[in-house]
């Protein structure tokens, strides 16, 4: 069955805040609320030393949610100011600015998105983050997905980033690519408790506050569907541009041209879309099949005026390389799935865009 925010915000108002008691809603303890079909996501914001006291509200809202009959839901504790343990994510600026900023250092910043979870855009983002590293192109990539990080795993990196000064963060790197995530702030397998900025803010300090250095361009790898993650992207950085990624099955065309309505609605131009998992190559007898359909992305791309800017094959070494931290354009790249991602680098670069 579908659900819709409104249903979730109604079940969620049962719920009394435990500081405020109002209703956690109107308390405005719910934020980042993202019905995505079958799965909801929100968090709760929260002071950093109430965790305790809220995993029981935290545990009531997902059993709430859970009750209207939803596949998945994913409720995060955050909290809203910043602790005495570094590194201090706060107070390098004072006030949000007004209007999007440059992100210093970054000429082009693009955002990597998709309507639909689940259909490859991290794999897209890491991939050709390490092809346009490979070109020679001095590449960043931010991994916003606060939902379920991967960058991480995808391309290799652990550890806590360092924050010398207590204001600024030195990001990761590895394999030419500087990189940056959310999910190396949070400790792997624990219930997400933010203990410094707020998430949205923490995006905004993510972009800003992070030593980038002189890059070429910063790809920002967002969380699937049109939430506070992508607004607050567009709102407070000066995005270049977006690349849309799609499976062609139609549920995940449909949420892509609502992913594209928004870049739309926030003046951001659209690059062009990727297909993935676009045919599937049999690792075994080397047959062809279209598993997800076939060309749905390209039919969308024409009507919508953009370019179609890759066909992604569905790979088994594509998702062992991804998994296995080493993408397959730097594990395989001379493979024919490598080269598709090598050849998308080329033509951004050649297009201006990279
Ligand atoms: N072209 C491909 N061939 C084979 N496996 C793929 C391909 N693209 C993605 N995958 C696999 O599909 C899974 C989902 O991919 P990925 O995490 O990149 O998707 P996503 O859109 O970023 O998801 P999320 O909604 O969680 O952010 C991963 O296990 C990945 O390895």
């Amino acid at each position: 069955m579908s659900v819709t925010r409104d249903d979730v915000l109604a079940a969620l108002k049962d719920i009394k805040d435990p500081a405020s008691g109002q209703d956690i809603v109107s308390a405005g303890v719910v934020r980042a609320l993202n019905v995505d079909g079958d799965a909801v996501r929100f968090v709760l914001e929260i002071a950093p030393s109430a965790a305790q006291a809220y995993e029981p509200v935290r545990a009531d809202a997902e059993a709430r949610v859970k009750a209207l009959g939803v596949g998945t839901v994913s409720v995060v504790l955050t909290a809203h100011s910043k602790p005495s343990a570094p590194p201090d994510l706060k107070g390098a600026r004072k006030a949000a600015p007004a209007g999007p900023e440059p992100v210093p250092g970054v000429d082009r910043l693009v955002a990597i998105a998709s309507g639909k979870g689940g259909v490859g855009k991290s794999t897209v983002s890491a991939n050709l983050a390490c092809a346009l590293a490979a070109e020679g192109r001095r590449v960043g990539l931010l991994d916003a997905d606060v939902y379920g990080p991967s960058q991480p795993r995808m391309l290799g990196v652990s550890g806590r980033p360092a924050s010398p000064d207590g204001k600024t963060i030195l990001p990761m790197r590895n394999y030419g690519v500087t990189m940056m995530s959310i999910g190396l702030m949070t400790n792997e397998g624990q219930a997400v408790v933010w203990r410094g900025p707020m998430l949205m803010g923490a995006l905004q300090q993510m972009l800003m506050q992070v030593q980038w250095g002189a890059l070429d361009i910063l790809l920002v790898d967002l969380p699937p569907g049109t939430g506070d993650v992508q607004m607050t992207l567009a709102q407070k950085a000066r995005l270049d541009g977006a690349i849309v990624v799609s499976t062609p099955q139609d549920v995940a065309l449909l949420d892509a041209r609502k992913g594209i309505d928004m870049f739309n609605q926030l003046k951001t131009p659209i690059y062009g879309l990727i297909e993935n998992m676009s045919t599937h190559i049999c690792t075994n007898c080397g047959h062809e099949e279209h598993i997800f359909g076939h060309g749905g992305v390209a039919a969308e791309a024409e009507k919508l005026g953009v370019p179609l800017l890759a066909e992604i094959p569905l790979h088994l070494d594509i998702r062992k390389a991804a998994d296995g931290g080493a993408p397959i354009v730097v594990s395989q790249p001379d493979s024919p799935q490598a080269r598709v991602f090598r050849d998308l680098a080329k033509r951004l670069i050649a297009d201006g865009i990279a």
